[in-house]
C-alpha cells in the first residue's frame, strides 16, 4: 500500500522519541548524555565505532525503495560536519517489516545526530546537499543479525 503522502519534518527530540534520541550538542560550554536508547541485545557483540563519508542525494524527490534494521543493537549517527540529512523512520507492521503507512520522516539540521533505537526500522544513511561525514557508533557480531534490508512499495518523497 503506497503510504500518504509523506512530508519531511524539522527532527525534534520530541516527535523523533518514538524511534530514538535526537543527538544536539550543547550550545554552551557543557556535556549532554544520550544513553537513554543506546542497547546492545547480544552478550556477545562488541561495540563498533565507523567514519563513513556519503555523497549527498543528488536533488529532486529521493526514491525510497528500502529499509533497513539492526535487529539487536541501537546505532548512532554523529555527524563530523554541518550537513542536512533525511532520517526515516517506521514502526513495524503486524506481518513484519516495517509499517511504511506510518512512516516518519524527518530532515535532521546541520550538527544533529541521532541514535535509532534497537530493531528500529530506518532509511539507509541519506545526505543532503554536500558530501556527509558521520561517526557511527553500534554493536557488532559479525553476523547477518548485524543488518537486515528489506523492500518496500516504492515511493518518492520530496524535499524542499
Ligand atoms: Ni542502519
Amino acid at each position: 500500500m503506497t503510504p500518504r503522502p509523506l512530508i519531511p519534518q524539522h527532527l525534534t527530540p520530541g516527535a523523533f522519541a518514538p524511534y530514538g534520541e535526537v543527538l544536539d550538542v550543547p550550545e554552551q560550554p557543557g556535556r549532554l548524555y544520550y544513553e537513554r536508547t543506546l542497547a546492545s541485545h547480544r552478550a556477545h557483540a562488541w561495540p563498533s565505532l565507523s567514519l563513513s563519508c556519503k555523497d549527498p542525494h543528488p536533488g529532486g524527490p529521493l526514491r525510497v525503495r528500502q529499509m533497513e534494521r539492526h535487529a539487536f543493537s541501537s546505532q548512532s549517527f554523529v555527524p563530523l560536519g554541518p550537513v542536512r540529512w533525511l532520517v526515516l523512520v517506521a514502526p513495524h507492521a503486524a506481518a513484519g517489516g516495517p509499517d511504511m503507512t506510518r512512516a516518519a520522516a524527518f530532515i535532521a539540521a546541520p550538527g544533529q545526530g541521532v541514535t535509532y533505537g534497537a530493531d528500529v526500522w530506518h532509511h539507509p544513511l541519506t545526505v543532503l546537499d554536500a558530501p556527509g561525514r558521520f561517526a557511527v557508533m553500534m554493536w557488532r557480531d559479525g553476523t547477518e543479525g548485524d543488518e537486515e534490508f528489506v523492500d518496500v512499495t516504492p515511493f518518492d518523497l520530496m524535499f524542499d
